[in-house]
C-alpha cells in the first residue's frame, strides 16, 4: 500500500488552529476517520492530495508533496465528496466520466473502454447518454465513485460518501468500497461502516486523540461524546 506520512503538519486559517501538527504514517489499507462536525477531518484527508496545503509541516505520499508533484499525487490519489452534485461537470454521464481521464492523455479507444466498463461495473451502462443531474442521488454517488476509479487511483479518499443517502444505496457504496484492493481512507459518521477497517483515527478539536483498531476508536470516540457537556 502507499505511505502517506504526516510530519508535524498543522493548518491553521486567520490564525486559529484548525489541525493541530500531526505526525502519523499511514500504510494501512482500510483507513477510517471519525470525529465531531468541524473537528478537522476533512481538513486532514484534503492534506493528502494538495486541496489544501498546510501552514506548516509536510504531508508525503509515497515520499512525494503536493506542492511539487501535484500532478502526480492527483493521478494517484483519488477523491470522493459526500455531494456527488457537486462533481458533475459534463452533460452527459459518460462524458463526465471520461473527463476524469483528460490528464491522462490516452487513446480515444482506451477511454472509451474504460469509461464502458466502469460504467457497467456500476450499473449506469443505460443511464451514459442521461444528463447526470436526472440520476437519483444513489445513482449520482456511483457515478461520483465511478468518475474516480475510472483513473485506476492507488488511493481513494471518500469524505463521508454516505451521508446523503437512503439504507439501500448506503449498503451498496459501502459494498463497493470494502470490494476495492486500493488503499481506502474514508472521513465518515457512519461507525457501522468502520468494523471491518484496519486502523481508524479520531479526531477532536483538530488533535489527533486516538489512533488504533476500530473498536477501541468506536468506543473511545463514544465515551469522547458522552463526556461532552
Ligand atoms: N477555508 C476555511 N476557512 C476558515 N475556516 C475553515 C476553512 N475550512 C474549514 N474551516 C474550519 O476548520 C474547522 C475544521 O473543518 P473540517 O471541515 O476539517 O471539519 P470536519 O471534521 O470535516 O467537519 P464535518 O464533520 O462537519 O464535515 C471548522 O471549524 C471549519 O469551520
Amino acid at each position: 500500500m502507499p505511505a502517506i506520512e504526516f510530519r508535524d503538519a498543522a493548518v491553521n486559517y486567520d490564525g486559529e488552529q484548525v489541525l493541530a501538527p500531526l505526525n502519523v504514517s499511514l500504510t494501512e489499507q482500510r483507513i477510517g476517520v471519525i470525529g465531531s462536525n468541524g473537528s478537522g477531518k476533512s481538513t486532514t484527508v484534503r492534506l493528502i492530495n494538495g486541496l489544501i496545503e498546510p501552514t506548516s509541516g509536510l504531508v508525503l505520499y509515497d515520499g512525494l508533496t503536493p506542492e511539487k508533484h501535484g500532478k502526480e499525487i492527483r493521478k494517484r490519489v483519488g477523491f470522493v465528496f459526500s455531494d456527488a452534485e457537486s462533481q458533475i461537470v459534463m452533460p452527459r454521464v459518460a462524458d463526465d466520466v471520461a473527463f476524469s481521464l483528460r490528464r491522462f492523455k490516452l487513446p480515444r479507444d482506451e477511454v472509451k473502454r474504460r469509461v464502458a466498463e466502469v460504467l457497467e461495473r456500476f450499473e449506469l451502462t443505460d443511464r451514459a447518454e442521461h444528463s447526470p443531474h436526472t440520476l437519483s442521488g444513489g445513482e449520482k454517488q456511483m457515478l461520483a465513485l465511478a468518475s474516480v476509479l475510472v483513473i485506476e487511483p492507488d488511493t481513494i479518499i471518500a469524505d463521508e460518501p454516505t451521508t446523503l443517502l437512503d439504507l439501500r444505496n448506503r449498503r451498496r457504496i459501502v459494498r463497493e468500497l470494502m470490494a476495492l484492493d486500493q488503499q481506502l481512507i474514508v472521513v465518515t459518521h457512519d461507525l457501522e461502516m468502520l468494523c471491518d477497517f484496519d486502523r481508524v483515527l479520531v479526531i477532536d478539536d483538530g488533535q489527533l486523540v486516538y489512533d488504533g483498531a476500530p473498536g477501541e476508536a468506536i468506543a473511545f470516540y463514544t465515551d469522547l461524546m458522552d463526556a461532552k457537556p
